[in-house]
Protein backbone atom coordinates (compact mmCIF):
# COMPACT_ATOMS: atom_id res chain seq x y z
CA UNK A 1 0.00 0.00 0.00
CA UNK A 2 1.19 3.70 -0.51
CA UNK A 3 3.55 3.07 -3.67
CA UNK A 4 2.43 4.86 -6.43
CA UNK A 5 1.38 2.65 -9.74
CA UNK A 6 3.88 3.38 -11.23
CA UNK A 7 6.40 1.08 -9.21
CA UNK A 8 10.14 2.47 -10.41
CA UNK A 9 8.65 5.81 -10.34
CA UNK A 10 9.02 5.64 -6.54
CA UNK A 11 12.28 5.28 -6.52
CA UNK A 12 13.18 8.95 -8.31
CA UNK A 13 13.36 12.07 -7.37
CA UNK A 14 10.99 13.39 -4.70
CA UNK A 15 8.13 15.47 -6.19
CA UNK A 16 7.33 17.00 -3.17
CA UNK A 17 9.54 19.64 -2.54
CA UNK A 18 9.52 22.43 0.09
CA UNK A 19 6.52 24.28 0.68
CA UNK A 20 6.27 27.45 -1.69
CA UNK A 21 6.55 26.34 -4.83
CA UNK A 22 8.00 26.95 -7.92
CA UNK A 23 11.58 28.17 -7.46
CA UNK A 24 12.24 25.95 -4.97
CA UNK A 25 15.92 24.59 -4.74
CA UNK A 26 16.90 23.83 -8.53
CA UNK A 27 18.35 20.16 -8.90
CA UNK A 28 20.93 20.31 -11.30
CA UNK A 29 20.23 16.32 -11.91
CA UNK A 30 19.79 16.50 -15.66
CA UNK A 31 22.46 17.32 -18.68
CA UNK A 32 21.20 19.84 -20.57
CA UNK A 33 22.43 18.37 -23.75
CA UNK A 34 23.93 15.26 -25.11
CA UNK A 35 27.38 14.49 -23.75
CA UNK A 36 29.74 12.49 -26.39
CA UNK A 37 29.81 10.23 -23.60
CA UNK A 38 26.54 10.87 -21.89
CA UNK A 39 25.15 9.05 -19.46
CA UNK A 40 22.65 6.25 -19.82
CA UNK A 41 19.83 7.55 -21.63
CA UNK A 42 16.24 7.45 -19.85
CA UNK A 43 14.25 6.77 -22.54
CA UNK A 44 15.67 4.90 -26.16
CA UNK A 45 13.44 4.80 -28.90
CA UNK A 46 15.35 2.35 -31.87
CA UNK A 47 13.81 1.86 -35.65
CA UNK A 48 9.81 2.82 -33.58
CA UNK A 49 7.65 1.87 -37.04
CA UNK A 50 3.98 2.93 -37.11
CA UNK A 51 1.78 2.74 -39.59
CA UNK A 52 -2.56 3.30 -40.27
CA UNK A 53 -3.09 2.16 -43.56
CA UNK A 54 -1.75 4.50 -46.07
CA UNK A 55 0.20 6.92 -43.39
CA UNK A 56 3.56 6.20 -42.48
CA UNK A 57 3.11 8.17 -39.01
CA UNK A 58 6.63 7.21 -38.02
CA UNK A 59 9.56 5.78 -40.23
CA UNK A 60 11.86 4.08 -38.19
CA UNK A 61 12.40 6.70 -35.79
CA UNK A 62 15.74 6.74 -33.41
CA UNK A 63 15.65 8.92 -30.47
CA UNK A 64 17.11 9.22 -26.73
CA UNK A 65 16.10 11.38 -24.14
CA UNK A 66 18.28 11.88 -21.33
CA UNK A 67 17.20 11.62 -17.34
CA UNK A 68 16.12 15.00 -15.87
CA UNK A 69 16.06 16.93 -19.52
CA UNK A 70 13.33 19.36 -20.48
CA UNK A 71 12.56 17.88 -24.55
CA UNK A 72 10.87 19.39 -27.08
CA UNK A 73 9.30 17.64 -30.21
CA UNK A 74 9.49 19.75 -33.03
CA UNK A 75 7.01 19.43 -36.10
CA UNK A 76 4.77 20.72 -38.64
CA UNK A 77 1.05 18.43 -38.55
CA UNK A 78 1.98 14.92 -39.19
CA UNK A 79 4.99 14.79 -38.80
CA UNK A 80 4.32 12.00 -35.68
CA UNK A 81 4.37 14.17 -32.79
CA UNK A 82 1.09 12.93 -31.35
CA UNK A 83 1.90 9.05 -32.71
CA UNK A 84 5.41 9.04 -30.60
CA UNK A 85 3.57 10.14 -27.53
CA UNK A 86 0.88 8.13 -27.49
CA UNK A 87 3.38 5.03 -27.90
CA UNK A 88 5.93 6.50 -25.25
CA UNK A 89 2.80 6.61 -22.79
CA UNK A 90 1.45 3.18 -24.19
CA UNK A 91 -1.67 3.69 -25.98
CA UNK A 92 -0.54 3.31 -29.23
CA UNK A 93 1.69 -0.35 -30.35
CA UNK A 94 4.03 0.45 -32.64
CA UNK A 95 4.48 -2.00 -35.87
CA UNK A 96 8.04 -2.27 -35.16
CA UNK A 97 10.90 -1.02 -33.35
CA UNK A 98 11.62 -1.01 -29.68
CA UNK A 99 11.28 1.64 -26.52
CA UNK A 100 13.77 1.49 -23.88
CA UNK A 101 13.79 2.91 -20.29
CA UNK A 102 16.38 2.47 -18.46
CA UNK A 103 17.71 -0.11 -20.70
CA UNK A 104 14.17 -2.63 -20.11
CA UNK A 105 11.57 -2.83 -22.47
CA UNK A 106 8.69 -0.30 -22.77
CA UNK A 107 6.74 -1.98 -24.82
CA UNK A 108 5.13 -4.84 -23.29
CA UNK A 109 3.93 -2.97 -19.73
CA UNK A 110 0.57 -1.54 -20.10
CA UNK A 111 0.12 2.04 -20.14
CA UNK A 112 -0.70 2.32 -16.08
CA UNK A 113 2.23 0.18 -15.13
CA UNK A 114 4.53 2.67 -16.86
CA UNK A 115 6.74 5.49 -15.28
CA UNK A 116 5.37 7.68 -17.20
CA UNK A 117 2.51 10.26 -16.92
CA UNK A 118 1.14 11.92 -20.01
CA UNK A 119 -1.12 15.81 -19.90
CA UNK A 120 -3.37 16.45 -22.25
CA UNK A 121 -3.86 19.35 -24.25
CA UNK A 122 -7.49 19.17 -23.61
CA UNK A 123 -6.32 18.69 -19.54
CA UNK A 124 -9.39 16.01 -19.73
CA UNK A 125 -9.98 17.28 -15.99
CA UNK A 126 -13.39 15.43 -14.26
CA UNK A 127 -15.82 18.38 -14.41
CA UNK A 128 -17.81 16.43 -11.43
CA UNK A 129 -15.20 16.13 -9.40
CA UNK A 130 -13.17 18.57 -7.20
CA UNK A 131 -9.99 19.82 -8.08
CA UNK A 132 -8.20 17.42 -4.56
CA UNK A 133 -10.15 14.53 -6.16
CA UNK A 134 -9.04 15.73 -9.93
CA UNK A 135 -5.34 15.24 -8.60
CA UNK A 136 -6.47 12.61 -5.92
CA UNK A 137 -7.37 9.95 -8.55
CA UNK A 138 -4.32 8.36 -9.75
CA UNK A 139 -3.56 7.70 -6.51
CA UNK A 140 -6.81 6.47 -5.81
CA UNK A 141 -6.57 3.82 -8.30
CA UNK A 142 -3.05 2.71 -7.00
CA UNK A 143 -4.98 2.04 -3.98
CA UNK A 144 -2.46 4.52 -1.73
CA UNK A 145 -3.21 4.94 1.85
CA UNK A 146 -5.59 7.97 2.89
CA UNK A 147 -3.01 10.22 4.83
CA UNK A 148 -0.46 10.16 2.03
CA UNK A 149 -2.95 10.89 -0.76
CA UNK A 150 -3.73 14.00 1.52
CA UNK A 151 -0.28 15.10 2.11
CA UNK A 152 0.84 14.34 -1.40
CA UNK A 153 -1.90 16.20 -3.12
CA UNK A 154 -1.44 19.35 -0.96
CA UNK A 155 2.12 19.61 -1.77
CA UNK A 156 1.42 18.70 -5.63
CA UNK A 157 -0.88 21.69 -5.52
CA UNK A 158 1.32 23.91 -3.52
CA UNK A 159 4.28 23.37 -6.29
CA UNK A 160 1.37 24.62 -9.10
CA UNK A 161 0.56 27.80 -6.95
CA UNK A 162 -2.79 26.01 -6.41
CA UNK A 163 -3.07 26.24 -2.55
CA UNK A 164 -6.52 26.71 -0.91
CA UNK A 165 -8.09 25.91 -4.23
CA UNK A 166 -8.45 22.21 -3.62
CA UNK A 167 -12.58 22.49 -3.24
CA UNK A 168 -13.00 24.08 -6.19
CA UNK A 169 -14.70 22.37 -9.55
CA UNK A 170 -13.13 22.59 -13.17
CA UNK A 171 -16.12 24.86 -14.27
CA UNK A 172 -14.90 27.82 -11.63
CA UNK A 173 -10.84 27.61 -12.65
CA UNK A 174 -9.40 30.05 -15.15
CA UNK A 175 -7.99 28.22 -18.40
CA UNK A 176 -4.28 28.43 -17.18
CA UNK A 177 -5.39 27.23 -13.54
CA UNK A 178 -7.27 24.10 -14.75
CA UNK A 179 -3.82 23.75 -16.57
CA UNK A 180 -2.28 23.63 -13.33
CA UNK A 181 -4.87 21.01 -11.87
CA UNK A 182 -4.60 19.14 -14.98
CA UNK A 183 0.00 19.29 -14.24
CA UNK A 184 -0.48 18.61 -10.18
CA UNK A 185 -2.73 15.30 -11.22
CA UNK A 186 0.31 14.34 -13.72
CA UNK A 187 3.07 15.04 -11.29
CA UNK A 188 1.21 13.58 -8.12
CA UNK A 189 2.36 10.13 -9.74
CA UNK A 190 6.25 11.09 -9.83
CA UNK A 191 6.53 10.25 -13.49
CA UNK A 192 9.94 9.54 -13.99
CA UNK A 193 8.97 10.99 -17.63
CA UNK A 194 6.47 13.24 -18.73
CA UNK A 195 4.92 13.58 -21.43
CA UNK A 196 3.34 17.14 -22.66
CA UNK A 197 1.25 17.44 -25.69
CA UNK A 198 0.74 21.31 -26.69
CA UNK A 199 0.75 22.13 -22.70
CA UNK A 200 0.61 25.82 -24.09
CA UNK A 201 -1.22 25.40 -26.99
CA UNK A 202 -4.84 26.67 -24.80
CA UNK A 203 -3.06 29.73 -22.92
CA UNK A 204 -3.30 32.46 -24.24
CA UNK A 205 -0.37 34.83 -25.21
CA UNK A 206 0.75 36.64 -21.76
CA UNK A 207 0.25 33.21 -19.97
CA UNK A 208 1.98 31.38 -22.19
CA UNK A 209 5.34 33.12 -21.69
CA UNK A 210 4.88 32.90 -17.76
CA UNK A 211 3.27 29.13 -17.81
CA UNK A 212 6.61 28.27 -19.91
CA UNK A 213 8.66 29.56 -17.24
CA UNK A 214 6.81 27.85 -14.61
CA UNK A 215 6.95 24.15 -16.28
CA UNK A 216 10.62 24.55 -16.52
CA UNK A 217 10.98 25.31 -12.58
CA UNK A 218 8.79 22.44 -12.01
CA UNK A 219 10.39 20.02 -14.25
CA UNK A 220 14.04 21.30 -12.40
CA UNK A 221 12.16 20.94 -9.19
CA UNK A 222 10.93 17.27 -9.91
CA UNK A 223 14.21 16.09 -11.57
CA UNK A 224 11.61 14.37 -13.97
CA UNK A 225 12.28 14.07 -17.62
CA UNK A 226 9.60 16.39 -19.73
CA UNK A 227 8.80 15.79 -23.05
CA UNK A 228 6.67 18.45 -24.80
CA UNK A 229 4.86 18.46 -28.15
CA UNK A 230 4.50 21.94 -29.75
CA UNK A 231 4.62 23.12 -33.08
CA UNK A 232 5.55 26.27 -31.95
CA UNK A 233 9.71 27.18 -33.08
CA UNK A 234 10.23 29.94 -30.38
CA UNK A 235 8.40 27.92 -27.82
CA UNK A 236 10.67 24.74 -28.30
CA UNK A 237 13.66 26.89 -28.71
CA UNK A 238 12.74 29.06 -25.45
CA UNK A 239 11.69 25.95 -23.48
CA UNK A 240 13.94 22.79 -24.17
CA UNK A 241 17.31 21.85 -23.25
CA UNK A 242 17.52 19.50 -26.82
CA UNK A 243 15.11 20.10 -29.37
CA UNK A 244 14.17 17.35 -32.08
CA UNK A 245 12.59 18.19 -35.46
CA UNK A 246 10.57 15.64 -36.56
CA UNK A 247 9.91 15.56 -40.46
CA UNK A 248 7.46 12.60 -41.90
CA UNK A 249 7.92 10.16 -38.98
CA UNK A 250 11.78 10.64 -38.90
CA UNK A 251 14.15 12.72 -36.70
CA UNK A 252 15.47 15.66 -39.00
CA UNK A 253 17.63 16.99 -36.49
CA UNK A 254 18.55 17.08 -33.09
CA UNK A 255 20.44 19.00 -30.29
CA UNK A 256 20.15 22.11 -28.18
CA UNK A 257 18.34 25.10 -29.25
CA UNK A 258 21.62 26.87 -30.09
CA UNK A 259 22.83 24.56 -32.33
CA UNK A 260 19.60 23.95 -34.21
CA UNK A 261 19.20 27.19 -35.00
CA UNK A 262 22.46 28.32 -35.92
CA UNK A 263 23.26 25.44 -37.61
CA UNK A 264 20.15 24.00 -39.02
CA UNK A 265 21.22 20.33 -40.64
CA UNK A 266 19.03 20.68 -43.70
CA UNK A 267 17.16 22.92 -45.29
CA UNK A 268 13.70 21.52 -44.27
CA UNK A 269 15.07 22.23 -40.56
CA UNK A 270 16.11 25.91 -41.71
CA UNK A 271 12.70 26.68 -43.29
CA UNK A 272 11.08 25.27 -40.84
CA UNK A 273 12.58 27.23 -37.67
CA UNK A 274 11.51 30.01 -40.19
CA UNK A 275 14.06 33.16 -38.61
CA UNK A 276 16.61 31.94 -41.30
CA UNK A 277 16.85 32.63 -44.74
CA UNK A 278 17.66 29.80 -47.08
CA UNK A 279 19.18 30.77 -50.73
CA UNK A 280 19.17 28.12 -53.09
CA UNK A 281 21.93 27.88 -55.77
CA UNK A 282 25.13 26.02 -56.94
CA UNK A 283 28.46 25.23 -54.94
CA UNK A 284 31.75 25.28 -57.50
CA UNK A 285 34.97 25.25 -55.40
CA UNK A 286 34.42 26.69 -51.93
CA UNK A 287 31.71 29.13 -53.51
CA UNK A 288 27.95 28.89 -53.99
CA UNK A 289 26.70 30.84 -56.66
CA UNK A 290 22.91 31.63 -56.07
CA UNK A 291 21.33 33.04 -59.08
CA UNK A 292 18.00 34.20 -56.94
CA UNK A 293 20.04 36.36 -54.72
CA UNK A 294 22.10 37.94 -57.22
CA UNK A 295 25.17 36.87 -54.76
CA UNK A 296 28.29 34.35 -54.30
CA UNK A 297 28.42 33.10 -50.68
CA UNK A 298 31.86 32.40 -49.93
CA UNK A 299 32.84 30.50 -46.61
CA UNK A 300 32.81 27.10 -45.70
CA UNK A 301 31.03 25.66 -48.67
CA UNK A 302 31.08 21.78 -49.10
CA UNK A 303 30.74 20.25 -52.79
CA UNK A 304 27.43 19.12 -51.91
CA UNK A 305 25.62 22.14 -50.84
CA UNK A 306 22.77 22.90 -52.33
CA UNK A 307 21.14 25.87 -50.52
CA UNK A 308 22.65 28.37 -47.66
CA UNK A 309 20.98 30.13 -44.78
CA UNK A 310 21.91 32.87 -43.29
CA UNK A 311 20.03 34.79 -40.75
CA UNK A 312 18.83 38.13 -40.74
CA UNK A 313 20.59 39.86 -38.11
CA UNK A 314 24.18 38.76 -39.45
CA UNK A 315 23.33 40.98 -42.33
CA UNK A 316 24.24 44.61 -42.21
CA UNK A 317 23.64 47.42 -44.82
CA UNK A 318 27.32 48.47 -46.18
CA UNK A 319 27.19 51.13 -48.43
CA UNK A 320 29.46 50.51 -51.57
CA UNK A 321 30.49 46.67 -50.29
CA UNK A 322 31.39 44.60 -53.55
CA UNK A 323 32.37 41.04 -53.65
CA UNK A 324 31.51 37.97 -52.25
CA UNK A 325 29.15 37.77 -49.60
CA UNK A 326 27.54 40.93 -50.55
CA UNK A 327 23.78 41.86 -52.32
CA UNK A 328 22.16 44.60 -53.84
CA UNK A 329 18.55 44.80 -53.92
CA UNK A 330 15.50 47.10 -53.11
CA UNK A 331 13.78 47.84 -49.32
CA UNK A 332 9.64 46.10 -50.08
CA UNK A 333 9.11 46.89 -46.42
CA UNK A 334 10.20 47.61 -42.62
CA UNK A 335 8.36 46.16 -39.54
CA UNK A 336 9.46 47.93 -36.33
CA UNK A 337 10.03 45.48 -33.25
CA UNK A 338 11.07 47.40 -31.05
CA UNK A 339 14.90 47.18 -31.02
CA UNK A 340 15.09 46.16 -34.06
CA UNK A 341 13.13 46.67 -37.62
CA UNK A 342 13.36 43.96 -39.98
CA UNK A 343 13.52 44.97 -43.40
CA UNK A 344 12.29 42.78 -46.72
CA UNK A 345 14.88 43.43 -49.08
CA UNK A 346 14.34 42.26 -52.62
CA UNK A 347 17.54 41.02 -53.52
CA UNK A 348 18.53 41.76 -57.84
CA UNK A 349 18.29 37.87 -58.35
CA UNK A 350 14.31 37.97 -57.36
CA UNK A 351 14.67 36.54 -54.02
CA UNK A 352 13.58 38.13 -50.63
CA UNK A 353 15.61 38.81 -47.69
CA UNK A 354 15.05 39.61 -44.23
CA UNK A 355 17.63 41.75 -42.69
CA UNK A 356 17.25 42.70 -39.16
CA UNK A 357 18.40 46.27 -38.51
CA UNK A 358 19.17 47.19 -34.73
CA UNK A 359 18.14 50.70 -33.42
CA UNK A 360 21.51 51.12 -32.23
CA UNK A 361 22.82 51.40 -36.13
CA UNK A 362 20.29 54.31 -36.84
CA UNK A 363 17.33 54.90 -38.54
CA UNK A 364 16.68 51.96 -40.78
CA UNK A 365 16.28 52.80 -44.39
CA UNK A 366 12.62 53.99 -46.05
CA UNK A 367 10.86 51.12 -48.28
CA UNK A 368 12.16 52.13 -51.59
CA UNK A 369 15.24 52.49 -50.95
CA UNK A 370 18.18 50.98 -52.94
CA UNK A 371 20.32 49.17 -50.30
CA UNK A 372 24.03 47.09 -50.62
CA UNK A 373 23.88 44.19 -47.81
CA UNK A 374 27.18 42.65 -46.69
CA UNK A 375 27.54 39.65 -44.28
CA UNK A 376 30.65 37.03 -42.61
CA UNK A 377 31.86 34.32 -43.86
CA UNK A 378 31.43 32.84 -40.75
CA UNK A 379 27.61 33.58 -40.80
CA UNK A 380 26.85 31.68 -43.74
CA UNK A 381 25.59 27.71 -43.23
CA UNK A 382 25.87 25.23 -45.88
CA UNK A 383 23.12 23.20 -46.16
CA UNK A 384 23.86 19.39 -47.62
CA UNK A 385 20.18 18.14 -48.64
N1 LIG B 1 -5.62 6.96 -35.62
C1 LIG B 1 -5.16 7.25 -36.82
N2 LIG B 1 -5.71 6.75 -37.93
C2 LIG B 1 -5.23 7.03 -39.16
N3 LIG B 1 -4.18 7.84 -39.38
C3 LIG B 1 -3.58 8.39 -38.32
C4 LIG B 1 -4.04 8.14 -36.99
N4 LIG B 1 -3.24 8.84 -36.14
C5 LIG B 1 -2.35 9.48 -36.90
N5 LIG B 1 -2.53 9.22 -38.21
C6 LIG B 1 -1.71 9.72 -39.33
O1 LIG B 1 -0.34 9.55 -39.00
C7 LIG B 1 0.42 10.69 -39.36
C8 LIG B 1 1.07 11.31 -38.12
O2 LIG B 1 0.06 11.82 -37.26
P1 LIG B 1 0.35 12.51 -35.87
O3 LIG B 1 -0.97 12.78 -35.24
O4 LIG B 1 1.31 11.69 -35.11
O5 LIG B 1 1.04 13.87 -36.31
P2 LIG B 1 1.31 15.18 -35.45
O6 LIG B 1 2.71 15.56 -35.77
O7 LIG B 1 0.98 14.96 -34.05
O8 LIG B 1 0.31 16.21 -36.11
P3 LIG B 1 -0.53 17.43 -35.45
O9 LIG B 1 0.44 18.49 -35.09
O10 LIG B 1 -1.44 17.83 -36.54
O11 LIG B 1 -1.24 16.85 -34.25
C9 LIG B 1 -0.53 11.61 -40.08
O12 LIG B 1 -0.43 11.35 -41.46
C10 LIG B 1 -1.90 11.20 -39.56
O13 LIG B 1 -2.91 11.47 -40.48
Amino acid sequence: MGEPIQGSASSGPPVIGPPGRLGGPIQTSGPSGPAAIGPPALLRAEALTKRFGAALALDALDLEIAPGEFFALLGGSGSGKSTLLRIIAGFEAPDSGRLLLDGRDLLGTPPWARPVNMMFQSYALFPHMSVADNVAYGLRRARTAKDEIARRVAAALAMVGLDGLGARRPHQLSGGQKQRVALARSLVMRPRLLLLDEPLGALDAGLRERTGFELRALQRETGAAFVMVTHDQEEALALADRVAVLQAGRVAQVGPPRAIYERPASRFVARFLGAANVLEGRATEGRFDSAEAGATFAGEIPPCTVAVALRPERIVIAPGAQGPNTATGVVEDVAFRGDESLLVVRLSGGAALRVAHAEEDGTPPDRGASVTLAWDAASVVALPA
